[in-house]
């Protein structure tokens, strides 16, 4: 039996509490292999009927990476334009993506077929197939951060054209798209909380039901 004790606990909370959505790369690469390690880490994660619905794909092709960067170009123009005001402004003024300088760029998918897991659990939710996914990408999210790599999650895109630039099967859904590399900086505070965006809610607000 594997146990934990109180210096790990100490240690997996400061995990936690330093995990940031990072934005600002470095742009010197990660080891070999690095990429392909937080897959396999990922993919210890729990899943619907153990249907393990994750798919990866690795972007390494120069043409792509610019395809999806000019797709987020577009889309944050187009959110741009939906705030008005000193809230335009404050948008205008987020980098809301690492894009241009991560070496790494991870897309992430959910399979829907109902193959692997014969459908356990997804009857009345088939949503399901994508929540197990989200999971995957946390436990990634957080193994990185434990090795001192960055990730951000960039869902400012335009799916059916991500399925295009990357000539994905029609049966995956987009779930992600991941920028990984070094951080240059670490904060304990969410970047939009540092920006005044939006700030972080305590768990004082849930509700109990007697
Ligand atoms: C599903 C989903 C999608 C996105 C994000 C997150 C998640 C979960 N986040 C990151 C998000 O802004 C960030 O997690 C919060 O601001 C909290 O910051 P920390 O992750 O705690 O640093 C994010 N950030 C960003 O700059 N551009 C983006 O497109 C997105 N999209």
């Amino acid at each position: 039996m594997v146990s934990f004790d109180d210096t790990f606990r100490r240690q997996l909370h400061e995990l936690f509490v330093w995990r940031r959505d990072v934005r600002r790369f470095r742009t010197d690469p990660l080891p070999d292999g690095s990429i392909e390690r937080l897959i396999e880490i990922a993919c210890l994660s729990p899943s619907v009927g153990l249907s393990q619905p994750w798919r990866f794909v690795i972007v390494d092709d120069a043409a792509r990476r610019r395809a999806v960067i000019d797709d987020f170009k577009t889309c944050n123009a187009d959110a741009l334009r939906s705030y008005s005001g000193e809230r335009a402004a404050k948008y205008a003024a987020l980098k809301l993506s690492g894009l241009e300088e991560a070496p790494g760029h991870l897309a992430v998918f959910a399979e829907k077929s109902d193959q692997i897991g014969s459908g356990l659990g997804r009857a009345t939710m088939p949503e399901t197939s994508e929540y197990s996914v989200v999971a995957a990408i946390c436990s990634m999210w957080l193994a990185a951060r434990a090795e001192g790599i960055g990730l951000g999650w960039v869902s400012i895109l335009n799916p059916p054209r991500i399925h295009e630039i990357l000539e994905i099967p029609d049966a995956w859904k987009f779930i992600g798209y991941l920028c990984i590399g070094y951080p240059q900086t670490e904060c304990d505070r969410p970047e939009l909380e540092q920006a005044k965006w939006e700030s972080r809610r305590g768990p004082g607000e849930f509700t109990i039901r007697r």
